[in-house]
């Protein structure tokens, strides 16, 4: 399971809109088709190998542009049957479906399958679950070759909704963009590996894949300082601070505090008691404050965030920090790092996807939130979003959302817009976790 990384991901409503300008700039939605039915065929003919394809058509554009891709197969040589739901509905399709003049099989229970399946039945435009029938039609064709066309047929594209498509794509090609569905549960895996075929969409830029992570090396003018200072305030269960005070030091921050612990994963690490924390948040080198790892609700916490929020420094608050903070957050530069559970107790009234609902609450807050899990999105109040897709599993496991928060600090007291904080630690998280894999445990992320 991959996707392309840094690349654009429209709504189906702002994929309408890329589509429409596209056409007021003189390439016709015909020629977009087009362009999407080579790129499938292209696809198709190295998936298939020389082995017999199967088309299966729906009644919209992704059926048109199945069509297309049945027609290109043919024409370079390829053994290829075209099976259709119903009859074309939309004048683009039914254009396609003319040029295409190859018999067309009806979608049955006792048709004969390929090694090859390309799924064209539906795309952007399913406004609802597919039936029982189909669903069990398509997934008599599960273990075949697979490769959808947009996006894997029955799953909703935009995210909100969580149908499960019958049939799992091997590769699924993107047309213009990623959509929503291709980075978030439960659609996502269901689309194997995810390509992007550009035809020609003049995609916006503001929802992305996570960028690759390139850590940036210091020269000869750094000093500790100028990397960044970091401050993690320690609660009840130290541990977990220690954790993320080791992880800023490790995501790069020059200098990192650990206050109110006895002791640090690292002797790098500055550990001590709490008593010098307010003039801890005084320190003018000071880059980023980190509170929440370990510290679970109460009045200490409060009273600890509420010191972090009246230094004025960038801050980054984890797990109970997020939802002591919220009140008073207003204009201040900070991360939240909710998990599912920290989310929906910090932002109850929000619906919709992943990516609408974290949209909403960093819009909501001011504050660039990382929603955490398999498929963790980053929202800025601007509306920018990064999705991360497929990260890496071996990171569910305790301790790597301390570990994700102190990088974070690390990031931001680095002089980093937080939006670009906060995607760069969760690119460092991964990478790291990729590199160890089988057995991660959270402690493995901080050692060399
Ligand atoms: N965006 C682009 O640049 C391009 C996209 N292309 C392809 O077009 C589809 C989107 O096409 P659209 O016609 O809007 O929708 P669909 O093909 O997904 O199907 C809509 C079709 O299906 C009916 N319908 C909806 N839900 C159901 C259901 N549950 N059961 C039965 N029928 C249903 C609905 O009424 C419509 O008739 C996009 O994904 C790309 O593949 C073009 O190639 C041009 C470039
Ligand atoms: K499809």
């Amino acid at each position: 399971m991959s996707v392309p990384a840094d690349a654009p991901i429209l709504t189906s409503e702002a994929m309408r809109a890329a589509e429409a300008l596209c056409a007021a700039g003189g390439t016709s939605l015909a020629e977009l088709m087009e362009r999407a039915g080579a790129a499938a065929a292209d696809l198709a003919w190295r998936m298939a190998a020389g082995a017999p394809v199967l088309v299966l058509c729906g009644p919209g554009n992704n059926g048109g542009d199945g069509y297309v891709a049945a027609r290109r197969l043919a024409e370079r040589g390829a053994s290829v049957r075209v099976a259709a739901l119903a009859e074309p509905k939309t004048d683009l399709a039914r254009a396609a479906r003319a040029r295409w003049t190859g018999g067309v099989e009806a979608l049955t229970d006792e048709m004969a399958p390929a090694p090859l399946i390309a799924d064209a039945l539906f795309g952007v435009g399913l406004t609802r679950p597919l039936g029982d029938e189909l669903a069990e039609r398509l997934r008599r064709f599960a273990g075949r070759r697979v490769l959808a066309v947009d996006v894997p047929s029955g799953v909703d594209a935009d995210g909100g909704r969580d149908w499960t498509p019958p049939l799992p794509a091997d590769i699924t090609l993107a047309l213009g963009a990623l959509k929503p569905a291709h980075v978030l549960l439960p659609a996502a895996p269901y689309c194997g590996r995810t390509l992007l075929a550009g035809i020609g969409i003049a995609a916006d830029r503001g929802m992305t894949t996570l960028p690759r992570f390139v850590g940036e090396a210091p020269d000869a003018s750094t000093h500790k300082f100028s990397r960044g200072m970091v401050l993690v305030r320690a609660g009840p269960m130290p541990g977990a601070a220690g954790l993320a005070a080791a992880a800023a030091l490790r995501a790069g921050a020059g200098y990192v505090v650990l206050s109110g612990a006895a002791r640090a994963p690292f002797s790098a690490v500055i550990a001590e008691d709490g008593e010098g924390y307010a003039g801890r948040l005084d320190d003018a080198r000071l880059g980023a404050v980190v509170v929440g790892p370990g510290y679970p609700a109460g009045a200490a916490l409060d009273r600890d965030v509420k010191a972090a929020l009246a230094s004025g420094k960038p801050l980054v608050l984890d797990a109970a920090a997020i939802a002591s903070a919220l009140p008073k957050l207003g204009g201040m530069t900070a991360i939240l790092t909710p998990h599912e559970g920290e989310f929906a107790r910090a932002f109850p009234d929000f619906g919709g996807s992943k990516i609408e609902r974290a949209r909403a609450a960093a819009e909501q807050s001011g504050a660039v939130v990382i929603c955490k899990g398999a498929d963790t999105i980053v929202a800025a109040p601007d509306g920018r979003v990064a999705a991360a897709w497929p990260g890496c599993p071996w990171l569910a496991t305790a301790g790597t959302g301390d570990v994700l928060a102190g990088a974070c600090g690390a990031m931001l007291a680095h002089g980093r817009d937080p939006f670009d904080a906060a995607v760069a630690a969760v690119g460092w998280h991964i990478v790291r976790a990729q590199a160890i894999g089988p057995g991660l445990v959270a402690d493995d992320l901080i050692r060399d």
